[in-house]
């Protein structure tokens, strides 16, 4: 199949819009493909792939673009600059397009968009890529494993550097891989659900062209693969499912202390979610009380609520109210009011880069300092909250020693809570690693998402050491 005419140029404005004027891209992605209503379903996997391909492998296209370029990167028109990339990201990982149409097109686009003049340096250099395609001249692991990890798996180097101190190289470099490979999206089927209805929308899914299996951590967590959009499916109208990463779902385990503690039936508890939207966990979190018990799920302004109120809404669950509320303000209200706090809080996201793939490139070194200084003020805050005896459970989507081991230790150091061993809460494939207090989730090393969770309990003097 060719990726020709409007289609070739759609994937170059997307380009356009999200590497040079710095649209977030799962943004632009999902409002280009509402949008265009292709004849062909073909088409439209084939720009998301080839938009989505260029973003998550551009370290290592720029490094081959500057090997073969005169002129580097940084200093190319960005239309060429952007046509250059997505060119060279099916020359090398989509073999079903033959590198002559990949060429031609790219050299009659350069002309389409005025930049005829352009045409005979965008051929050539494609043409030299395409010619040494199986010899480019790679860093060398020896000499320099940042740089190396760094151009092989397109992450930047001063990730790349953070990892491999923090987790050592092999793991680094699974976790790279991991990274980038695709996988299904994840969702929670309703608990709640009747025998009846369960295998009603197992068989509607199994009549669609989308391919369904179990996760292997959790009963009610299913992987999609192959959907056109989740909107569609049967079953989501009615809120039978809503997607969420299982790491994610081993969060609300964890804080409801489901699988083992209480034989699976927590009793009434009261719980605030301090960030909250859009509602993944807070809704888990009042499925598991079984309509009883409240959660009160706050985030930071009235869109991020309203978000949570859409997913309360469609889900149908009664037991959880939305509220705006700033988690940096103490609410006097609120004060020894939760058996259960949880503090899923903003982070750098790096566990996340499988699915929005340009986090990596937006993250800035400087920036996570003030992540953690923002992270330290909402838990001075919103500690007193916890029951004496009651539960925090302190949750990133990162993979970030500072934001997650260090940040639990110094709250232990400051506030009187102690950790307690996640074992009992988790599937058998993550036991040993949850014994301690902590559990670091990695992509390609765990079947989830890069994940950070601990539970603390507060003490029954609840005073501050
Ligand atoms: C990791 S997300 C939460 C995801 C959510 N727990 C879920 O499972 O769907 C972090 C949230 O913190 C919110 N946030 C950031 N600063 C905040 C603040 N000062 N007060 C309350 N919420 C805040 C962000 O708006 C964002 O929605």
């Amino acid at each position: 199949m060719l990726i020709v005419g409007n289609t070739r140029e759609l994937i170059l404005d997307m380009l356009m819009e999200i590497l040079e004027k710095g649209s977030y891209s799962h943004l632009v992605i999902r409002d280009v493909l509402d949008k265009y209503n292709y004849s062909d379903p073909r088409d439209k996997s084939l720009v998301k792939r080839v938009t989505e391909g260029t973003l998550e492998r551009l370290i290592q296209i720029d490094y081959i673009l500057d090997t073969f370029s005169k002129v580097p990167v940084s200093k190319m028109k960005p239309l060429i600059r952007n046509l250059l990339r997505m060119s060279v990201y099916q020359l090398l990982f989509m073999e079903s397009i033959p590198a002559s149409a990949v060429i031609n097109e790219a050299v009659k686009l350069s002309g389409k968009r005025g930049l005829k003049g352009l045409s005979g340096f965008v051929n050539g250099v494609l043409r030299n890529i395409e010619r040494e395609k199986e010899r480019i001249p790679y860093p060398e692991r020896d000499k320099d494993a940042v740089k190396y990890l760094s151009v092989q798996y397109s992450m930047p180097e001063w990730l790349v550097y953070k990892w491999i101190d923090a987790y050592g190289q092999e793991k680094t470099q699974r976790v790279l891989e991991g990274l980038l490979q695709e996988r299904p999206v994840s969702v929670r089927l309703k608990e709640s659900l009747g025998e009846k209805e369960k295998e009603g929308w197992i068989s509607a899914m199994q009549k669609t062209k989308v391919h369904l299996k179990k996760h292997p951590y959790l009963s009610y967590a299913y992987e999609i693969s192959g959907a056109e959009g989740i909107r569609n499916l049967p079953g989501f109208a009615e809120g039978y499912f809503t997607v969420q990463d299982v790491s994610s779902m081993l969060v609300t385990e964890a804080a409801v202390g489901t699988m083992e503690e209480d034989g699976g039936a927590p009793e009434e508890k009261m719980v605030l979610d301090v960030c909250a939207a859009p509602g993944g966990k807070s809704m888990h979190i009042a499925e598991k009380l079984n309509g009883t018990g409240k959660v009160i799920a706050r985030d930071l302004s009235e869109y991020k609520v309203s978000l949570i109120r859409d997913n309360i809404g469609r889900m149908g669950y009664a037991n959880i109210e939305a509220q705006v509320a700033d988690a940096r303000q103490f609410d006097q209200e609120m004060r020894g009011w939760a058996d259960l706090v949880l503090a899923d809080l903003p982070c750098s996201g790096f566990g996340s880069m499988g699915k929005k793939r340009d986090i990596k490139y937006r993250a800035r070194e400087e920036a996570l300092e003030e992540l953690i200084l923002l992270q330290r003020r909402i838990l001075d805050t919103i500690w007193q909250y916890v029951k004496p005896g009651g539960v925090l459970l302190y949750s990133t989507c990162t993979m970030n020693p500072d934001e997650n081991e260090h940040m639990v230790e110094w709250f232990l150091e400051h506030y009187p809570f102690t950790p307690e061993d996640l074992s009992p809460f988790l599937p058998d494939a993550l036991k040993e690693e949850g014994r301690s207090s902590m559990l670091q989730l990695f992509p390609g090393i765990h079947k989830t998402d890069g994940f950070f969770l601990a539970r603390l309990r507060r003490k029954e003097d609840g005073k501050a050491d």
